[in-house]
Formats: structure tokens, sequence, C-alpha cells
């Protein structure tokens, strides 16, 4: 069994829409749209990880964080556990500081086929409560 990956990831929310970003050529998941995140290290708490990613991908602070799901999923290539939170409000303007393309789509358009397997759960939970 490959190692377990704890991934933090953020439904960043403006009015009814949400954020996505798509993951970059040659990255795990290329082409599928996500919610910004990426991996926890050791020495820092799931919040302080989300802050910081975002901080390096989107240059923007997020603020309000909210835990709203927990899954562990098992990809071919590795297995992972990510925490969904909702980020209510942020500072400054979201850009892709590494050269990937964003949008901002109303949760009720959000496809499940343009997301990963793992995000499938998060999905319709945004679909039926938010
Ligand atoms: N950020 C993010 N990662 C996700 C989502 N869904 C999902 O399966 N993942 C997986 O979780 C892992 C997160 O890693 P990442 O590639 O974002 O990590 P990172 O920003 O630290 O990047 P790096 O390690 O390449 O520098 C990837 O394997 C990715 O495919 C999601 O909605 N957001
Ligand atoms: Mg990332």
């Amino acid at each position: 069994m490959s190692e377990q990956i704890e991934v933090v990831a953020a439904v960043i929310r403006r009015d009814d829409q949400v954020l996505l970003a798509q993951r970059p050529k040659g990255k795990h998941l290329e082409g599928l749209w996500e919610f910004p995140g990426g991996k926890v290290e050791s020495t820092e708490s799931y919040e302080e990880a989300l802050v910081r990613e975002c901080e390096e991908e989107l240059d923007i602070t997020l603020e309000n964080l909210e835990l709203i799901h927990t899954v562990r999923f098992e990809y071919p290539e590795k297995t992972v556990l990510i925490r969904f939170f909702m980020a209510s409000s942020f500072k400054g303007e979201p850009k892709g500081l590494e050269g990937q393309a964003l949008k901002w789509c109303s949760i009720d358009d959000l496809q499940p086929d343009w997301f990963p397997a793992a995000n499938q759960e998060v999905i319709q939970i945004l679909q039926k409560e938010y």
C-alpha cells in the first residue's frame, strides 16, 4: 500500500461562486479542475498549510476557514487524505502564479466530471447544502 498524503483544499467563495484552478501539465491529474491547495508540511496546522498554499499559488490570503468535508481516496499512484475547507473571505485578487488557469463558477453549475475522483463527494455536498 502506498503512503497516505495529507492534503488541504479550499472552496473559496465570492457571492454564489467558487474559485477553481486547473491542474498544470505534468502534474498528477493534469487538466482537471480542483480546489486550490496542496500538501501539508509536518510543522504546520491544516489551516496554516492552506493559507500558505493559497498565498503561493494564488497570491491571496484566506480568512474564515471552516472544515466542511474530509475524504480518503486511493489513486493508483498514491493515497490522499483531503480536508476541504470553506473560505468565505480572502484578501487580495486571485492570480494563477504557477501558470494555472482559474475560473469562478457558481455551485449549481459545477460539473462532477471536471474534477478528480476524490472530489465527487464534496461536489455533492456543496450542491445540496450550500
Ligand atoms: N489541491 C488539490 N489537490 C487535490 C484535489 N483533489 C485531489 O484529488 N487532489 C490531489 O491531492 C494532491 C494534492 O497535491 P498538490 O499537487 O496540489 O500539492 P502541492 O500543491 O503541494 O504541489 P507539489 O507537491 O507538486 O508542489 C494531488 O495528488 C492531487 O491530485 C483538490 O481539489 N485540490
Ligand atoms: Mg497544489
